[in-house]
């Protein structure tokens, strides 16, 4: 059954961010997800998740250099050797916290780099990543994201990934339908669910342009989950928005979101 997860880099951001699982809980959440775990011990991760009782649905792996504009080195040429470090630390966080599922940020191509040649990287270390999650039972995500957020993002087509994930043709490689990105590059979300849903390995949502509760903006996701309601996808969607006033005060819409999965 579809269930929603709290995002916690963004969601209840009023507290600390250790603070922030038992309001998830508290606000009728089952699982948590957020961008990445790597300030914190995996103990102390494991442990706010059992007080709480929540699974841990997603994180990423280590992005590089965020605070220099780095957003993923899967994708970099002659960072292969710090990629797979990254998986394994990556997967060595999942393990201990029972996550099945992690992202794995492509990058933005570097200034003087051939696309073509970032893609070869990008091909070869997911297909080396697909191989170290397998034994580890993980299912690694690929995630378009809308080049306004970042520019020159190596990924930013759902059919750009369909595209990857069917021809590295590993088991455990997803697509990761961010439906706030997806909605600024290419619109068309209905046929985009109907046409890929057999690819998606996560959803996530927030209200479109402002990144808001889905619930206002320009995307119906009454219609959107109604549609979802209606598919094959029976994972997690991801609540991945910034409150528009107080993460409480803005959930008002989870209620009716609910309601057509239940
Ligand atoms: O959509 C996003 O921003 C995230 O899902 C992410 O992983 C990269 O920032
Ligand atoms: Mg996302």
């Amino acid at each position: 059954m579809i269930q929603f997860a709290a995002n916690l880099s963004m969601l209840f951001g009023e507290v600390p961010f250790l603070n922030r699982f038992k309001e998830a809980k508290a606000s009728g959440f089952e699982g948590v997800e957020f961008l990445f775990p790597y300030d914190y011990s995996k103990v102390q991760l494991r442990e706010k998740l059992d007080e709480a009782q929540l699974t841990q649905v997603l994180f990423n792996l280590p992005p590089g250099n965020w605070e220099k504009g780095e957003r993923g080195i899967a994708a970099l040429p002659g960072r292969e050797s710090e990629f797979q470090h990254s998986v394994e630390l990556a997967l060595e966080y999942a393990e201990y916290l029972g996550c099945k599922r992690l992202h794995v940020m492509a990058g933005v191509c570097p200034e003087g780099e051939q696309i073509e040649q970032c893609f070869e990287v990008y091909l070869g270390n997911l297909a080396y990543a697909c191989g170290q999650a397998n034994s580890a039972g993980v299912t690694l995500l690929i995630e378009p994201i809308n080049t306004r957020a970042f520019p020159g993002y190596l990924l930013s087509h759902q059919a750009q990934a369909r595209k990857v994930i069917d021809h590295l043709a590993q088991p455990n490689l997803k697509l990761q339908m961010d439906l706030y990105h997806a909605q600024i590059m290419e619109g068309d979300l209905t046929t985009l669910i109907r046409h890929q849903i057999d690819y998606v390995g996560h959803i996530q949502v927030a209200g479109i342009p402002d990144r808001f509760e889905p619930s206002g903006g320009e995307v119906d996701y009454n219609w959107i989950f109604s549609e979802l309601s209606q598919s094959s996808y029976d994972g997690w969607i991801g609540c991945e928005y910034n409150p528009k006033v107080e993460t409480k005060a803005g959930l008002g819409w989870l209620e009716s979101a609910r309601n057509h999965f239940s």
